[in-house]
């Protein structure tokens, strides 16, 4: 079985040296060294058994992340059999107490770790990273918004390894093709710098004229080093997000989860949420009205990615631009109140002129909308007075608390369907589990972008996009839309199963390859001429599985 074993030899200068022996070397590990019996499917067995036993999620973090290092077919095996009991476990809600507890979990290096002192060398730290003909998709983040939880500094490296972890398992990309990376341009929170055991560098934040210029040698290096790349931003702050984003999209093969992936997501949760809410009302699709609460990179990457609900139903860009409202920390967002963030003018009200409006129920009575959204990492923040006045509205009112981890969520599945009295249409950021009211099982949607990821990734990867485009990523969020079976429909799922994540990921990829062609961005001329359902198959075949 692949096991990963350190085994002695002697090399060309005479010098007996260890190498490593694991699931992907061809040899075997010699007699002696491993058990007389171990089998790789029972190991699994014995795995699953010995994550069970612990008690706490972060002990099954530590356990699940020495397993992977340890032998990486066994983890993933059990993550692909186990999807909806091991993603929380290495992704959110458990990987925000991972990040913040990294300096002090902290067992073996994993992924790159970029200083600001690496300035003007970036490309020969880079380099260093063994694998680099094989790198194919990284996940980068400067730790300073992980999840809700603020700036973590380099503790952010765990989101960077989870969210890779999620490539490998939800579509099969080869675990060596992944390479997490975390840039330590210091950290503003107090807490790390007074930690004797904080990991990064112990200082502020570098400025954001500093941190421009060390991004382009970062990005210039990246391409050079591994010029079949695709680079996901993740949890950068609102600010560096858009500004990096916009900077880099069209010079490199480069997507934001946090304004795309989230958006995509949303949207797709939203079109089948609509539906549901439509129908019961009776009412057309375009007469939804959606709040925001957080008007950060994540709410206003979501609110941009909702206006092709309205435009692809028939409005125009002006006309679904009046359906959204946003809300953030001063109150509702309108022109008149004052200087506003450059992300957030373009959905700043122009129709109401009166004095500041902050009261979240009193801003849904005013705005009247069908739908409230959460990505204001506010815990709490729809209260049972904001799901009441929700469900006064409207006959299926639509609550979507996205913000991560569990702790900071707008509100938590099992009250959503007490206040509303059942009929709500609800997904979160991280996983709540279903819910029995009135003799009924109710079950909650994950609006998280790990279901997009994963798909947007591998069909870029194989089509070579020298870009990811807009219509890439809307492309995307659709075929997840339409992924749902009758069943999932009966049971008015908004997002498909997460067992299904290979099956859907490769649906989505094949979506993405076409748009890559049609945008004229693909490099890999060979798909161009196949049929859909080659693409399909070569997609499938494409995928890594993992081998006992
Ligand atoms: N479900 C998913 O897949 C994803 C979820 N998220 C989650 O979204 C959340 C936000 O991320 P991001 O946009 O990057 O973060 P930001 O910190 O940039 O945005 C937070 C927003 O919430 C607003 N806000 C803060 N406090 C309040 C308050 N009391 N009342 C109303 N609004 C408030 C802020 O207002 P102001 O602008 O005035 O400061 C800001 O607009 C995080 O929890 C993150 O985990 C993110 C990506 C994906
Ligand atoms: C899910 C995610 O990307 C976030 O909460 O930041
Ligand atoms: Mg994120």
């Amino acid at each position: 079985m692949p096991t990963r074993v350190l085994t002695p030899y002697v090399g060309s200068d005479g010098v007996q040296k260890l190498k490593v022996i694991d699931g992907t070397s061809p040899e075997q590990p010699p007699r002696g060294l491993v058990p007389p019996v171990l089998s790789g499917s029972v190991h699994v067995v014995r795995s699953l058994a010995q994550l069970r036993s612990k008690d706490k999620d972060i002990e099954k973090y530590i356990f699940l992340q020495q397993l992977k290092d340890a032998d990486h077919n066994a983890f993933y095996h059990i993550c692909l059999n186990n999807m909806s009991e091991i993603t929380p476990l290495i992704y959110t809600p458990t990987v925000g107490d991972a990040c913040v507890n990294y300096s002090h979990i902290y067992r073996r290096p994993e992924g790159i770790f970029v200083s600001y002192s690496d300035k003007g060398k970036i490309g020969s730290i880079l380099r260093s990273w063994p694998l680099r003909d094989e790198a194919r998709i990284s996940v980068v983040t400067d730790g300073s918004r992980i999840l809700g939880l603020g700036d973590l500094g380099v503790n952010g490296m765990p989101i960077s390894i989870g969210k890779l972890s999620l490539y490998v398992a939800g579509a099969g990309i080869r675990p060596r093709s992944t390479v997490p990376i975390c840039l330590d341009l210091g950290t503003n929170t107090q807490r790390y710098l007074d930690d004797p055991l904080y990991l990064g560098s112990r200082m502020r934040r570098v400025g954001d004229a500093e941190m421009r210029e060390f991004m382009e040698e970062f990005m210039y290096e990246m391409h050079k080093t591994f010029p079949k790349l695709l680079v996901q931003f993740e949890d950068f702050s609102t600010d560096h997000a858009f500004e990096y984003l916009d900077t880099f999209r069209n010079r490199y093969p480069v997507f934001n989860d946090d304004i795309q992936g989230t958006g995509a997501v949303v949207l797709s949760g939203f079109i089948n949420a609509a539906r549901i809410a439509s129908a019961a009302a009776n009412k057309p699709l375009t007469d939804h009205r959606i709040l925001f609460l957080g008007a950060g990179s994540a709410g206003t990457g979501v609110a941009s990615q909702l206006m092709s609900f309205f435009t692809l139903n028939g409005l125009s860009a002006q006309e679904a631009r009046e359906r959204i409202w946003l809300v953030d920390s001063q109150g509702l967002i309108f022109d008149a109140r004052g200087k506003l963030a450059e992300h957030k003018k373009f959905f700043s009200r122009k129709d109401y002129t009166g004095p500041a409006m902050t009261d979240l129920v009193e801003i849904i009575k005013y705005v009247k909308p069908t739908t409230i959204m959460g990505l204001s990492t506010i815990s709490g923040a729809f209260t049972e007075e904001v799901c009441r006045t929700m469900a006064a509205m409207n006959e299926r009112p639509i609550i979507f608390p996205l913000s991560n981890p569990v702790r900071l969520s707008e509100c938590i599945f099992s009250d959503a369907v007490e206040w509303t009295d059942g009929r709500v249409v609800f997904a979160s950021g991280s996983p709540f589990p279903e819910y029995q009211y009135k003799g009924k099982t109710h079950y909650p949607g994950q609006g998280n972008n790990m279901y997009v990821f994963p798909g947007i990734g591998l069909g870029s990867i194989l089509s070579r996009a020298s870009s990811v485009t807009d219509k890439m990523i809307e492309t995307a969020s659709l075929a997840l839309a339409d992924s749902l079976t009758s069943e999932e429909r009966s049971l008015e799922l908004v997002y498909p199963r997460i067992e299904r994540i290979r099956d859907i990921s490769a649906q989505i990829a094949l979506k993405v390859i076409r748009m890559a062609q049609r945008e004229g961005v693909d490099r890999s001329v060979a798909l161009r001429d196949k049929s859909d359902a080659d693409i399909l198959e070569f997609t499938k075949k494409s995928m890594w599985t993992p081998q006992l």
